[in-house]
């Protein structure tokens, strides 16, 4: 069965002088359209570099990864990329930010007044339609962050990456953008890949959570799907069986299974 996003035996080295250093061995993931995927794992282990190989951000020394069955050999729009910081240009205005990359892409196929609505229509998505003049100064980092999704979104990607998309937000910043993420996947149905250090942002928001060994040579250690019905209510989960079960295994592996060296 062919699926729509996939990784096979992806496999890639650093070379730094003399010395080359294997970081990814043999990673093979099927993601199906729709999913949200989390990967966790110990600090180092080469969750970034997999997730800049499936942006085309990095090309894998081994493997490959199709998209619909066609190789991902560099960047493009299909893929959008959130990073932890913020990338808002600090010269333009919210909406400016948002409007580029759709000028850019749909310049041709919309016309001006679509891509003024669509740019708002994305802005909304995200609660950010009130701040449309403000600068990335003048706004706060959840605000920041709710702009650089509208940003992705806004390209209709077929795979949305986020890296570590709440990890700079105060926890209850974060957890308001979970729920917003998971309003807009309910919404929208995108593919996603996010990675995460935080186990129950992992099982809150995730259909299967990869869970990677540590490296050097790092692997899918294990595949946890989290068969949680959605809508999902962070409150109502906290006692929740297969909830409670879902974290323990993550943290099983994570700290029983493949603990970090360094803390060992
Ligand atoms: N361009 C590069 N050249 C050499 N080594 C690299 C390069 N990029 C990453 N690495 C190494 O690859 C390994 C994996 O890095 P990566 O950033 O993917 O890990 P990570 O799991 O995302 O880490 P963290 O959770 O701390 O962000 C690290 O040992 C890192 O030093």
């Amino acid at each position: 069965m062919s699926s729509y996003l996939s990784l096979e035996s992806v496999g890639m080295e650093f070379k730094r002088g003399g010395l080359t250093s294997v970081v990814l061995k043999d990673v093979d993931l099927k993601i199906a359209k729709g999913e949200f995927v989390s990967i966790i794992g110990h600090s180092g282990c080469g969750k970034s570099t997999v997730l800049n190989i499936i942006a085309g951000l990095l090309r894998c020394t081994s493997g490959g990864v199709l998209l619909e069955n066609r190789e991902v050999d560099s960047p493009g729009p299909d893929r959008a990329v959130v990073f932890q910081n913020h990338s808002l240009l600090p010269w333009l205005t919210v909406y400016e930010n948002v409007r580029l990359g759709i000028d850019k892409v749909f310049g041709r196929s919309k016309s001006k007044a679509e891509r003024h609505d669509w740019t708002m229509h994305n802005l909304s998505l995200v609660h950010m339609d009130h701040a449309v003049r403000k600068y990335p100064e003048e706004i706060s980092g959840g605000m920041k962050q709710r702009v650089g999704i509208a940003r992705a979104l806004a390209m209709e990607p077929k795979v949305l990456l986020m890296d570590e998309p709440f990890g700079a937000l105060d926890a209850l910043t974060r957890a308001h953008l979970q729920d917003s993420l998971m309003e807009i996947h309910a919404t929208l149905g995108n593919t996603v890949i996010m990675i995460t250090h935080d186990v129950d942002e992992a099982v809150l928001l995730s259909d299967r959570i990869v869970m990677m060994t540590n490296g050097p040579a790092a692997t899918v250690g294990e595949v946890l799907a989290v068969p949680l019905p959605r809508p999902r209510h962070r409150l109502a989960l906290a006692e929740d069986k297969t909830y409670v079960h879902c974290r323990s295994e993550v943290l099983r592996f994570l700290y029983e299974r493949h603990r970090h060296p360094a803390a060992a």
